[in-house]
């Protein structure tokens, strides 16, 4: 690329930088899109892009595949219930652990390494949950255990950390509002509860997939832009499955709730959250109201 090219690249983003400079976003980092380091490191280093353009960025982890990994390790079997761990007390120890003992530290320790300022924050100490149950293939309401869904956010370590201009980085747990104990959330839940609490100005969800695809199993498929109305009729004919429904439920419920857009990016595409942030076309797929 000739100098002038970049010249043009930054130019492209000014509009985008007056734009967002004081906003909100929420970005939510998928376990799926967690498996390589140097990307996942990649996406660190693009947060502390967003902190350094004056936008104030906002993290919450999944960890889905290493929590799998180490029940399975401990030899606990990885269940799920309509999408849902199912997760015993045994079961809440390992989920807690991975989360706020190795997911979350490190990625604080990477936003760190490249210069930016970033506190873990146990999502136990923002999420207050209540215990759900989950509905199985045939449509019964089964007990699955220590999991929850968001009541309600306690925001004094967010405030501190938005007054601090430090990144809040976030793991999906609740404390229980009966019993204090910890909860397991979804983290596409837990980040859409507290994107619709912040009103944010953007949610993101870096996945292991280019978007939203009309067909799942061809990543050609790309759907670049979505309403809400359409992509409630793709949960309806089956289009849209596994994984990629709490994020679409959780980005309709948030666009409902004043958020004003959602993204769905590849987290495993080098700087794919600049690209759909900072440029005309965009990466991704955009859900809009
Ligand atoms: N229509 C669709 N478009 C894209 N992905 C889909 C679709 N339907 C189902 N999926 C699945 O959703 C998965 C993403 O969800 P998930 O594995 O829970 O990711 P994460 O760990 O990032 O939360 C994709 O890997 C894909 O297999
Ligand atoms: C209740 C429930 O299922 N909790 C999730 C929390 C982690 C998560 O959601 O991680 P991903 O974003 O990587 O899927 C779990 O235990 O896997």
């Amino acid at each position: 690329m000739d100098p002038t090219e970049k010249a043009d690249s930054l130019i492209e983003a000014l509009p985008y930088l007056q734009a967002f400079r004081g906003k909100t976003f929420l970005i939510k980092m998928g376990g799926s899109a967690m498996e390589d380091p140097d990307l996942v490191a990649k996406v660190m280093r693009d947060i502390v892009f967003l902190e350094v353009a004056g936008i104030n960025p906002i993290v919450v982890h999944g960890g889905g595949k290493a929590i799998s990994a180490a029940m399975e390790a401990a030899g606990l079997e990885a269940k799920f219930v309509g999408g849902f761990r199912v997760t015993t007390d045994e079961a809440i120890d390992i989920v807690s652990r991975v989360l706020s003992e190795e997911i979350n530290p490190g990625l604080v320790r990477m936003i760190r390494n490249f210069g930016g300022k970033a506190v873990g924050i146990p999502g136990n100490d923002v999420f207050l949950g209540e215990k759900i149950k989950g509905t199985d293939s045939e449509g019964r309401r089964v007990d699955i255990g220590r999991v929850g869904e968001v009541v309600g956010c306690q925001m004094a370590h967010m405030d501190a950390a938005h007054h601090a201009g430090i990144v809040p980085v976030i793991s999906p747990l609740a404390a229980e509002l009966a019993t204090g104990r910890p909860l397991n959330i979804n983290a596409d839940l837990a980040a859409a509860a507290l994107a619709k609490e912040l009103r944010v100005a953007k949610l993101v969800y870096l996945s292991d997939v280019p978007g939203l695809l009309s067909d799942p199993k061809d990543p050609s498929t790309l759907i670049k832009s979505v309403t809400r109305k359409e992509a409630d009729a793709m949960i309806t004919d089956g289009t849209i499955s596994g994984g990629m429904i709490p994020k679409i439920r959780s980005a309709v419920d948030a666009l409902n709730a004043g958020v004003r857009k959602v993204h769905f990016v590849d987290g495993r595409l080098p700087h794919a959250l600049l690209l759909e942030i900072f440029t005309d076309g965009g990466v991704g797929t955009e859900v809009v109201r």
